[in-house]
């Protein structure tokens, strides 16, 4: 389903609000509740309204869908960006399922990081970003990993995207379609048109995106 918005502001608090609902919910249902959200450049003002919703933060589990494997204080670190954006005000007490540890590669410190993901797991809330290209999470059409990382029984996986200057790690394919509420967050006419595209494309090694759009229950929240 194709939420569509007038604008960026509303986009945001419209997301937002619905994210905040299926907290509420779950959190109704569950003792623990968990939910994947994106980096890269768009969802920061989504954050910045999701992190103010009066809800019981300290019982949710925050984690990424991908992160570039570089420092927290590198420029490019998702985990940053959440850090800033996400977990502060009432969303402080969040707990944070940690996607990056020092170390030369992430394949030295994948396992405890897959360990602590799995832990988590299976997803209540995901929220996913897309690029022009229809990757979503780390998951790139240009990634020599990409159908180990859709097919693996392992939470993570490790890719090395051409177009990417870093290693990544991201959610795996199983992963990101068993979450309960799948959301994508995109946002410009080119993102629609790689939308368009994704719908049409059969293949999910061409479209990345299609392991939560071939769900129906999937929604996109989308503005121009
Ligand atoms: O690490 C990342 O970059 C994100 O998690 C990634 O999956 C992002 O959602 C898309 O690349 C879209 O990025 P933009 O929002 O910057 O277009």
């Amino acid at each position: 389903m194709l939420n569509k918005f007038e604008d960026r502001a509303a986009l945001m608090v419209g997301l937002a609000a619905q994210v905040a609902k299926d907290l509420r919910a779950a959190l109704v249902q569950k003792e623990r509740v968990s939910i994947a959200v994106p980096g890269g450049t768009t969802p920061a003002p989504f954050f910045d309204i999701l992190c103010h919703e009066d809800l019981a933060w300290e019982r949710v589990d925050v984690m990424l869908t991908d992160e570039r494997f570089v420092p927290p204080t590198h420029a490019r670190s998702n985990t940053a960006l959440i850090n800033a954006r996400l977990i502060t005000n009432a969303a402080s007490s969040a707990r944070v399922v940690p996607f990056y540890q020092a170390a030369e590669r992430p394949e030295d410190v994948f396992t405890e990081i897959s360990a602590g993901i799995d832990a988590a797991l299976p997803l209540d809330i995901c929220v996913l970003g897309m690029g022009a290209d229809m990757h979503t999470a780390s998951l790139f059409p240009d990634s020599a990993e990409l159908a180990d990382a859709l097919a693996s029984d392992a939470p993570v996986h490790v890719v090395r995207p051409a177009s990417q200057p870093e290693a990544r790690l991201t959610l795996t394919g199983r992963v990101l379609s068993a979450a309960v509420h799948k959301y994508v967050l995109i946002a410009g006419p080119e993102k629609l048109q790689a939308l368009e595209q994704a719908q049409k494309v059969r293949d999910v090694m061409v479209a990345p995106i299609r392991v939560v759009l071939a769900d129906p229950k999937t929604q996109v929240f989308f503005a121009p």
